[in-house]
């Protein structure tokens, strides 16, 4: 069965399906084997460090980017060369790419299909004008006589003028202050969602990533490194680059010690207890050759992943001395040297005044760690890492991988 005739048979919500994308400018490839899967009416993130391919992919899903190989579906047909103005995609450039000469409600018009009545035109623009919050005394003003949060949203309302089933967004709010880009993004999702327009958002920011979208994937060299909810990839990254690109990461060398009963589900298999400098911590397997991650065994050794909001003060536990504490306002970061270890760890609390070099405190781990083990102590990963074949799963599952072989 291909992918298509499985489509059908579970009455599939996918919209866009993009299979086994390659870009390659000159000798440079610069996207290999993508497969990316978005449903109807969702946000997808597509985040990566800079040269990661994101523009590159979001290109060839608008149609400006002929891929070497592969192929991209809009509802099952394959529209790999069809042209962008026929794919029904929007798409929002990084700066918006307002006409400077036009005023608001003309570039608000652009967007409109040919041939539209005047009265209907205005109609739209007003419709259009007020669903990205401006109003009728903004339609007479040009670009450069507007907030960069303004313009975004012109350029918001532009796009979405043909009323596409898509949008893309290219780094659309990377331009705008702090406040201004937080207030900007949450009004832009919001209208997204209202509109239930099926979006895609290529950014940089992990943050915006996590807090935007409901599918983030991680694009790395060229590669999608995983695919799946915002939890999922922050509290189980596939590897140690991958943990450490998407927020702080505290890295503890570690020792499976035996199985245990997961929390949640009360069933044995995925959760292990892990001997670290702070103690014995629950510890879910992510090897990088995932799909042989349970024939990891027990005294095998790795790294143990934590974030550092994990590691909280307590009454026991492990013991050292703060080094140093930085307040945040939100949140107090402190340096914490343990007893006996190598290296320094970082734990971050929430409304916290700083701790003074030299406190003595013990530590505890709050919730699971992810474990990352040393190839020679995996049966299957022994001869070190193969690429993955990553494509998305339904929901709740934030990894699919295979040995390429
Ligand atoms: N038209 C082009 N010709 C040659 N090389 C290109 C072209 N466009 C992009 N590249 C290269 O492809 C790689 C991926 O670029 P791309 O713009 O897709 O990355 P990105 O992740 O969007 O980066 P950024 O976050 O900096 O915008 C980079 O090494 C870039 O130099």
């Amino acid at each position: 069965m291909n992918r298509n005739d499985a489509a059908i048979t579970t009455g599939d919500t996918t919209m866009l399906d993009v299979s086994g994308i390659a870009v390659r400018f000159g000798d440079q490839r610069v996207l290999h084997d993508i497969d990316l899967r978005v449903d109807a009416g969702t946000t997808t993130a597509i985040v990566g460090p800079s040269g990661s391919g994101k523009t590159s992919l979001l290109r060839v899903i608008a149609g400006f980017l002929m891929p070497e190989h592969g192929q991209v579906r809009l509802h099952g047909q394959d529209v790999t060369t069809v042209a962008p103005h026929r794919r029904s995609i929007g798409l929002v450039a990084q700066d918006g790419a307002l006409f400077p000469h036009l005023d608001v409600a003309g570039n608000i018009a652009f967007g409109l299909p040919r041939g539209t009545s005047r009265r209907e035109r205005n109609r739209r623009v007003a419709e259009l004008l007020e669903l990205v919050s401006l109003t009728a005394d903004h339609a007479s003003r040009r670009p450069d006589q507007l907030s960069g949060g303004q313009r975004q949203r012109v350029a918001l309302a532009r796009a979405l003028a043909r009323q596409p089933e898509m949008i893309l967004l290219d780094e659309p709010f990377s331009a705008l202050d702090a406040g201004l880009r937080e207030s900007t993004r949450q009004a832009i999702r919001d209208i997204l969602r209202a509109t239930g327009t099926t979006t895609i958002l290529v950014t940089h920011d992990q943050d915006e990533a996590l807090s935007f979208a409901d599918q983030v994937a991680v694009l790395k060299d060229g590669r999608l490194r995983q695919i799946g909810a915002p939890e999922e990839v922050y509290t189980r990254p596939c590897d140690v680059e991958t943990a450490q690109f998407l927020g702080d990461a505290v890295l503890l060398p570690g020792q499976l010690s035996a199985q245990v009963a997961d929390p949640l589900t009360g069933r044995t298999g995925a959760v292990w207890d892990a001997s670290t400098p702070l103690g014995s911590v629950n510890v879910e397997l992510v090897c990088p050759n995932l799909a042989v991650a349970h024939r990891t065994t027990n005294g095998a050794t790795g790294q143990v992943m934590l974030r550092p909001e994990q590691i909280t003060l307590s009454e026991q536990g492990a013991a050292g001395s703060v080094l140093s504490s930085q307040y945040f306002g939100h949140d107090t970061t402190a340096l914490v040297q343990l007893d006996g270890a190598d290296a320094p760890l970082r734990l971050r609390q929430l409304n916290a005044v700083p701790l003074m070099p030299g406190t003595r405190v013990h530590l505890a781990v709050q919730g699971a760690g992810v474990f990352y083990p040393t190839f020679t102590d995996c049966q299957a990963c022994s001869a070190g890492p193969t690429p993955l074949s990553i494509t998305s799963r339904p929901a709740g599952d934030a990894l699919v991988g295979a040995h390429a072989d």
